[in-house]
């Protein structure tokens, strides 16, 4: 697939990966079901060691984020993060639900009641809007949308390109302003690795320090250099703030392999394109693709502060 690249916003058009295929009329007419939020309770780092495959998939991979026509949702008790993605059909907007099944899940009669909202896109054109205020996101643009908004909709511009908006939520007790920003204009721009260590990479930060401000959310987006597949390698730990990678931007036959755990007991998951793993504060968190891809980052914890981590020498990983 064709990946998307923060340089130009008009070659982020031309070079998205080919559109989600759109459904069947009929199939976009029939009633979405109804929504429900997976739960994903936390994990103790001793349990991690006796684990197979299928249990780590189980507990940390998400890998049900963009279902065409659905907002897929997955709370997981690491820091309270909801991660999910809204993946509307063109003509036929979808609502960030707040009906009763969600407010039994968030225990609040409104989604953003007591939570803000990040959002990307990783699709084709959209439109998100937040309480009456429309916001156009193009390939690749985020936006905030804070605690308190009542209602949220999702929306597709282009027919043949469906939009797929990765979302992150976490709790928050303030409120700040609505905002939306892109790679493309991102304020803060770090740069990491070499090529020949493989992990040459461009890291913007899009919600945190140095871009919009939130509560507790810290997201952005890492885009690997042709050539380097490894990621957050040397790695790191911050014990006050989990971590979800949501890796895209991947060919259909390649997989990174993400790398969990402490850093003396670590284990691995096979990651295809749009999918998430969560990692507790405990975990770190890296991998090292088979071919080309790009990932969202999304933080929450008790401190937004970037240099609150702790490196893991390489002498210390097994
Ligand atoms: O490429 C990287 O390295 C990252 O994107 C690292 C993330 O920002 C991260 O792990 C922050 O804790």
């Amino acid at each position: 697939a064709a990946r998307l690249v923060p340089s130009a916003a008009a070659a982020v058009a031309a070079e998205l990966p080919a559109a989600t295929p759109a459904p069947a009329a009929a199939a976009a007419a029939a009633a979405p079901a109804a929504p429900a939020i997976e739960v994903r309770h936390s994990v103790h780092p001793e349990a991690l060691p006796s684990m197979g495959s299928k249990e780590l998939r189980r507990h940390f991979l998400v890998d049900r984020l963009f279902a065409p026509g659905e907002v897929a949702l997955t709370y997981t008790h690491e820091d309270r993060m909801i991660v999910g993605g809204a993946t509307p059909l063109p003509g036929a907007p979808l609502a960030l639900p707040s009906d009763r099944a969600i407010a039994k899940s968030i225990g609040r009669p409104t989604f953003l009641a007591s939570r803000e909202l990040a959002a990307i896109n990783v699709g084709g054109p959209g439109r998100v809007v937040a309480d009456g205020a429309a916001f156009d996101l193009a390939p690749l643009d985020a936006l905030y949308v804070p605690m308190g908004t009542s209602a949220v909709k999702f929306e597709s511009a282009d027919k043949d390109r469906p939009a797929k908006f990765y979302l992150l939520s976490c709790p928050a007790h303030k409120q700040h302003a609505a905002a939306k920003i892109s790679p493309r204009n991102a304020t803060k721009v770090v740069t990491a690795g070499a090529g020949d260590t493989a992990n040459n990479r461009t890291l913007y930060h899009l919600v945190a320090p140095g871009g919009i401000d939130s509560d507790q959310i810290t997201f952005g987006v890492t885009f690997l250099a042709d050539g380097s597949v490894w990621n957050t390698m040397p790695a790191h730990l911050h014990d006050r703030r989990s971590e979800i990678y949501m890796y895209f931007n991947m060919a259909p036959d390649t997989r990174v392999v993400h790398l969990m755990g402490e850093p003396d007991e670590t284990r691995h998951i096979l990651v295809a394109n749009e999918q998430a793993v969560v990692s507790p504060s405990w975990s770190i968190h890296s991998g090292a693709g088979t071919a080309a891809y790009s990932f969202v980052w999304a933080m929450c914890g008790e401190n937004r502060l970037m240099p609150d981590i702790e490196p893991v020498a390489m002498a210390t990983l097994q």
